[in-house]
């Protein structure tokens, strides 16, 4: 399906990911992991198409990515949609109008500049919503939606093109513990009812753990591991994320237990 060999990035003399190789052979949800810097972000921006790739290439399912120009180079980013830490929202614009966005490349520029959609496209949207548990917000500014409620929106809006790889950058990094459990469950459900392969980065262990088929974990440009959650242990981790002995993976953790138990320890901290 997704064949990605040898894939090098280079900014100058920084190679940010290095010979990257990977085969996804049928859907999955794949959690990549690794310290900031370690190219993750790097690594799916090549895979979009936001990025050129310095040397190697992409295949999906035969067709060669990486040269890919154009209209067919904007085809390709609608079969893999992508969404961002940060939602990439229009925020004073109601939230069906951003999901419809996710249309524009099969538009014209006519009927986007006149925010034309067809009925069809609008009622797809409010279903995709509603699937999400927030067609209630539809017509609300996206501003005024939390952070989870607006990742949910830009899922909606990814999904809005129907792909078959939704990349997600880091999606929960800017979310409270809830909310991160939410968006989480809402791209394992994409993931398992749709058949469609969601390729995360992911900044917390037990997160790729949970919601993963298959973690990768990249050091240093370089992918060092590439196996199922369990073989994912502590020790592992570590020589992922070149860390010492005094590595805690409380501290890559977005449980609610774990931060509850931690907030539990600092606060007795407090009182002795
Ligand atoms: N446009 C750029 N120009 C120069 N260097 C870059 C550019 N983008 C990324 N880098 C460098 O490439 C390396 C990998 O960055 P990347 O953002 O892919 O890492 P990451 O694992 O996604 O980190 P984070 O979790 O902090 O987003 C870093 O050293 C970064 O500084």
């Amino acid at each position: 399906m997704l064949r990605i060999n040898k894939l090098t990035k280079r900014f100058g003399d920084k190679t940010a990911v290095e010979a990257a190789t990977l085969d996804i052979d049928k859907p999955c949800m794949l959690g990549i992991i690794g310290r900031s810097g370690a190219g993750k972000s790097t690594l799916l921006r090549m895979i979009n198409r936001l990025g050129d790739a310095s040397e190697g290439s992409i295949s999906f399912e035969g067709r060669e990515i990486t040269t890919l120009k154009g209209k067919d180079k904007r085809a390709w980013q609608s079969e893999c949609a992508m969404i961002f830490q940060q939602f990439n929202l229009v925020p004073r614009m109601d939230v069906v109008s951003n999901v419809l966005h996710g249309t524009l490349n099969r538009r014209s520029t006519l009927a986007t500049m006149f925010n034309l959609y067809p009925m069809a496209d609008i009622h797809k949207a409010i279903e995709i919503l509603d699937r999400l548990g927030i067609a209630e917000h539809a017509p609300k500014r996206a501003e005024a939606l939390s952070g989870g409620q607006q990742q949910r929106v830009a899922i909606a809006r990814a999904l809005m093109q129907d792909p078959k790889i939704i990349l997600a950058d880091e999606p929960i990094a800017s979310l409270d513990p809830m909310n991160a459990q939410t968006v989480m469950e809402a791209l394992r459900r994409i993931h398992e009812e749709d058949g469609r392969t969601v390729i995360a980065n992911l900044h917390t262990l037990d997160t790729a753990r949970r919601y993963c088929d298959r973690v990768v974990g990249m050091r240093d440009g370089r992918i060092v591991f590439d196996g199922l959650p369990e073989q994912l242990t502590t020790g592992v981790a570590r020589e992922i994320y070149g860390a010492g002995a005094d590595f805690s993976e409380a501290a890559t953790s977005t449980e609610i237990e774990t931060l509850d138990k931690t907030q539990a320890v600092r606060t007795a901290e407090a009182y002795v």
